[in-house]
């Protein structure tokens, strides 16, 4: 299938790498936004699992990087994330790119991040922040049984990959 990449889609500086504006409908009940659509994203990218996580004001979850696995992450608060991205991937012709963003109700956005590409996330609002992450790879594999696909960096005091 050939997806065409919409003109509200931004990039940054690291190679395929996404940024998508997350368009929040607002009436007198509440709001509405859509987070993932089959027809925005290559098949390749496409998700086979969601999950939601919640984090504490201050706390930074990853530097994470994955062989395999594409995320989709989407934040839209009720927090602000300082998103940090690193071009890992030698082949890249990014490589050794780096970008920090900040987003979530502020600027809701969903963030397409493929494999190689090292990435953490900062709560650095007052309130917890939620982020909804839909992979094409599922977590451990099927039914649970295989090595989990992430490359973890936070224990790395050495790491390259650092969260102000
Ligand atoms: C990611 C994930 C975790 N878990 C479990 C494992 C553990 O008991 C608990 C918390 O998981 P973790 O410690 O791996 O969570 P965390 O360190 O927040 O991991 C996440 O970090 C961000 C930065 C990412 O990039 C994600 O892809 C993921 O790696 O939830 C699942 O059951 N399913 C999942 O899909």
């Amino acid at each position: 299938m050939n997806v065409e990449v919409p003109n509200y889609v931004e990039r940054g500086p690291i190679h395929d790498v996404w940024w998508i504006p997350l368009k929040v409908r607002t009436d007198s009940r509440g709001w509405l936004v859509e987070l993932f659509r089959q027809d925005l994203l290559d098949p390749k990218h496409h998700p086979v699992m969601a999950y939601v996580s919640m984090t504490r004001p201050g706390v930074t979850r990853g530097p994470h990087e994955h062989r395999e696995q594409t995320d989709y992450f989407c934040f839209l608060g009720p927090s602000d994330f300082e998103v940090y991205l690193w071009d890992a991937r030698k082949t890249s012709p990014t490589h050794g790119a780096k970008e920090v963003r900040r987003v979530g109700a502020s600027a809701p956005y969903a963030l397409l991040v493929p494999p190689g590409v090292v990435h953490a996330y900062k709560n650095v609002g007052s309130v917890e922040g939620l982020v909804f992450n839909a992979a094409n790879r599922l977590y451990a594999g099927w039914l649970r049984q295989d090595p989990v696909d992430e490359i973890r960096h936070e224990q790395d005091p050495h790491s390259p990959y650092q969260v102000a």
